[in-house]
């Protein structure tokens, strides 16, 4: 990333805790780096986890001449914090990371002709393994695009998209999904401790499983399905197990389930 870049953050939660490490892992300049934190005890642990990165608790000090605003923020504050970005000058392109919280509201409350980014990654990004769904809106120039890019890229991989409505089937699948896999690892962890397995090793089985089986499936030509009849073998274990899911509705159970989570996206763009 060209260093001449600078960042600033406002809200120093997780998702912001996330891609700032990414940035840095990346070789980004932690000087380039700023961010806006309301609670002091958070600015010090960040300032303190992250040398050379600069805290504040005003968000337009963070803000003034950076070339990308990253709103970290939850989407239930993003009105009064947009709102106290108003006056900045044009020339800095907004990231947000928001859930639901659409572009036109971003410009309602930033001002009309904001070049705006709507973002949907998740918390693997806090390891570099990320998924991001993107939306630019028209006022993005194509350098503005390329920085957002570079800042999502830096934890894991960018899907983009032309049309913003994309955001909210995003936000059900990989936006929350990291949640429903945690759901499944705990659920499976519980299920060998039903069985007689000791508890660390229970969830120890469980996570290799899942790590596994997504590996194995990133890295396979054959789709899930396929790779999924390669473990049933005919009149054994696996057969049974996979007979009680779809029994019990497992596949219209998550349709459902992603169905609320989009709901809940477009209810938060409070249009
Ligand atoms: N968690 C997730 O899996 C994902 C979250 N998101 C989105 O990321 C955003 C942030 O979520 P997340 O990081 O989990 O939440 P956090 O609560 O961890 O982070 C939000 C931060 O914003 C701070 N804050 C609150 N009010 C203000 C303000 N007025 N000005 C500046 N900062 C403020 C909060 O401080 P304090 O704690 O003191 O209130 C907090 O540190 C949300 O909009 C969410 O929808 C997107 C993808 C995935
Ligand atoms: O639950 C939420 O609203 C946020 C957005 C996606 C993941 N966490």
């Amino acid at each position: 990333m060209a260093q001449a870049d600078t960042v600033a953050f406002i809200g120093g939660g997780n998702m912001a805790g996330s891609l700032i490490g990414g940035l840095l892992a990346g070789g980004f300049d932690p000087t380039a780096i700023r961010v806006a934190e309301p609670n002091a005890e958070h600015r010090a642990a960040l300032a303190n986890a992250r040398p050379g990165i600069r805290v504040t608790a005003d968000n337009v000090e963070a803000a003034s001449g950076a070339d990308c605003v990253v709103l970290a923020v939850k989407p239930q504050v993003m009105a009064e914090v947009a709102a106290g970005l108003n006056a900045l000058p044009d020339g800095s392109v907004f990231l947000s990371i928001a859930a639901g919280v659409t572009c036109t509201r971003l410009a309602t409350w930033l001002g009309t002709d904001r070049a705006i980014v709507r973002s949907m990654p998740n918390t693997p990004a806090l390891i570099g393994c990320g998924a991001t769904g993107a939306y630019a809106n028209p006022a993005v120039e194509p350098g503005q695009r390329a920085l957002a890019d570079r800042i999502l890229h830096a934890v894991g991989e960018v899907v983009w998209f032309d049309d913003e409505r994309a955001l909210d089937a995003v936000t059900a699948l990989s936006g929350s999904g990291p949640a429903y896999v945690f759901l499944l690892i705990e659920a499976l962890e519980a299920g060998g401790i039903e069985l007689g397995l000791e508890p660390d090793v229970a969830r120890r089985l469980a996570l290799l499983t899942a790590h596994g089986a997504s590996r194995l499936a990133l890295k396979s030509d054959d789709s899930p399905g396929v790779l999924r009849t390669k473990v049933t073998s005919p009149g054994g274990t696996t057969e049974q197990a996979l007979g009680v899911f779809e029994k019990g509705g497992l596949r219209e159970l998550v349709a459902q389930a992603m169905q609320a989570a989009a709901q809940r996206s477009r209810e938060l763009s409070g249009e």
